[in-house]
């Protein structure tokens, strides 16, 4: 089935009912194993790639990732165009209910001419390789001022088999408490969805920002690989 076949074919409604009230929904499978391992070997190659970072050298962690240069590969590509619609209605409304002026149109072409003219011109879909010992800290994916609110991280290892640790965590921060974390469980091919930085919560006397954090905690043994679609290029 192609890309754009099994993403229509996903829960929606489910997903953004769990977006909503959780700020971070599993998709279900969405790449074969052959697909995952074909992504997982591209990493070691040295063309089609625009960086790579180490995160120890930046503080971010241990482990390493790098982001695809433009032409994305077609699977990568593809995902990002099929997902992005679909997130659309839960970012316009989160945006809405926050008092954010800002629409996304309906099509990723549209967002991203917008992120170049804001001289966001720098494609953010990455691979991340983790070994034993690795983790990534707690962070936000901001590339710039113009940002879609929501992302989509594709486990492309088995747990268990492949590696084990390296759970997906998120952390949540309602105004005047402290941190709420969920671990996200995933199989291989299994994407999860999730807020990028923040996102509203109804509470008894009106609407409140939420501020959401992800990471992987410590990779015991084995290697794990993720796929991170970002919709938003990067400055
Ligand atoms: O490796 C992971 O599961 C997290 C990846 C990540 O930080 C991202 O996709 O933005
Ligand atoms: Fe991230």
């Amino acid at each position: 089935m192609t890309i754009e076949r099994r993403i229509t074919a996903l829960d929606w409604p489910r997903i953004a009912g769990e977006l909503n009230a959780h700020g971070a929904a599993t998709t279900g499978p969405l790449l074969t194993p052959g697909e995952c391992a074909e992504l997982a070997a591209l990493y070691p190659g040295e063309s089609g790639f625009r960086s790579r970072i180490v995160m120890a050298r930046h503080g971010f962690g241990r482990g390493e990732y790098k982001y695809f240069a433009q032409p994305l590969p077609p699977l990568v590509a593809g995902l990002r165009a099929a997902l992005y619609p679909r997130l659309v209605p839960v970012a316009n409304a989160w945006n809405e209910a926050l008092g954010t002026p800002r629409r996304f149109p309906a099509e990723l072409a549209a967002f991203t001419a917008e992120c170049h003219a804001a001289g966001q011109t720098r494609p953010t879909p990455l691979l991340l390789r983790y070994g034993p010992g690795d983790y990534n800290c707690l962070h936000q994916d901001l590339y710039g001022e113009t940002i879609f609110p929501l992302q989509v991280a594709i486990l492309l290892s088995e747990p268990g088999r492949d590696f084990e640790g390296g759970e997906f965590v998120l952390t949540e921060q309602r105004p005047r408490m402290q941190s709420r974390a969920e671990v996200v469980p995933l199989r291989q091919g299994e994407g999860v969805a999730f807020a990028v930085h923040h996102r509203p919560v109804q509470g008894t006397r009106g609407t409140y920002r939420v501020m959401l954090r992800h990471g992987v905690s410590r990779i015991r043994t084995g290697e794990r690989f993720t796929l991170g679609i970002i919709f938003h290029d990067a400055r």
